[in-house]
């Protein structure tokens, strides 16, 4: 069933988000609403979507709403705009986008410790059909009633709140990991003498058969990798200098580094 949505924050994120839920037809244009400090964004979004928006609070289109999005940065005043929704005396779901902030924390600014929060980090590959969502939910928060719009951004792991900051900084981080393998990649291509056109394709392709043989095979790394490199020939060449660079411990470090900030975002906002 279509969902009303109040969202605060109309970024690169909430903009994803209700590109897609309106796609999927999980929210309507008429019923959509965003409120977003800056001029050009909210005439952006009203022309490019055909919802309604505001550059402050609206307390009828929060009343009028199923749904709140909360969708500001960790640095933004997320703590106000929710002591405001506190305020406002309505007790719609939150779901909070804020990388790092727990559901504590906003129970706390909301001041109630049974509003209905649902903490979710979005994924940010919601025009492709691939990417999941970790969502937590507190005990007055219910799944019937956000899973449908949840759904229509990407899959969906309902997770216990512990593990958010470490899916974000692994899952939805993720395609960053990847971005950078394949720039690596196109440049080694390049490097060997082959043109920037046939070495993206290549890669690209590369890149998605390879993931289509782990899907279909189920087998380990390993075993692939075993397949692809013959008795003294080209591929265990290449695998002796990758061992011994710092390749896996790089992408490794760089995953850690991303959870570590996420927990740092949260506890300095
Ligand atoms: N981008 C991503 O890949 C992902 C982002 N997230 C989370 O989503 C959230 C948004 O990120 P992102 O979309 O990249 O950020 P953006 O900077 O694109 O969006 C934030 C928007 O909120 C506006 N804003 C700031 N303060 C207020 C306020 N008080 N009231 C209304 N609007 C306000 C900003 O305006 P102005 O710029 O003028 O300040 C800006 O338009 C973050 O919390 C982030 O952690 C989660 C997963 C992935
Ligand atoms: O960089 C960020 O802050 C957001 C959250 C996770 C991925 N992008």
């Amino acid at each position: 069933m279509t969902k009303s949505l109040y969202a605060i924050g109309g970024g690169q994120m909430v903009e994803a988000i209700i590109r897609a839920s309106l796609k999927n037809q999980a929210t309507s244009p008429e019923t959509t609403h965003v409120v977003d400090i800056s001029p050009d964004r909210v005439r952006y979004l009203a022309d490019t979507y055909h919802i309604s928006t505001s550059r402050e609070f609206q307390t009828q289109a929060l009343k009028d709403s199923d749904l709140i999005l909360l969708g500001v940065r960790p640095q933004d005043d997320w703590a106000g705009i929710s002591k405001q929704i506190g305020a406002s005396g309505q007790k719609k779901t939150i779901i909070s986008i804020v990388a790092g902030v727990t559901i504590e924390q906003l129970t706390d600014a909301i001041g109630d410790e049974d509003y209905p929060v649902v903490r979710i980090i979005p994924n940010t590959l919601t025009d492709t059909g691939f990417g999941v969502s970790g969502v937590a939910l507190n005990a007055s928060a219910r799944q019937e009633d956000v899973d449908e719009f949840l759904k229509s951004f990407g899959k969906v792991d309902y997770i216990p709140e512990k593990q958010i900051d470490i899916y974000t900084g692994y899952a939805i981080a993720g395609p960053n990991y990847i971005y950078n393998f394949y720039l690596a990649l196109t440049n080694a291509g390049v490097l060997g003498g082959l043109s920037r056109k046939q070495a993206n394709e290549i890669a690209l392709e590369n890149l998605q058969g390879a993931a289509k043989m782990l899907e279909i095979t189920g087998k380990h790394p390993y075993e692939l990798l075993d397949i692809n490199n013959s008795a003294g020939g080209v591929g265990i060449a290449a695998q002796h200098e990758l061992d011994a660079s710092d390749f896996a411990a790089g992408v490794q470090n760089a995953v850690l580094a991303a959870i570590k900030r996420t927990t740092e975002l949260g506890k300095e906002s």
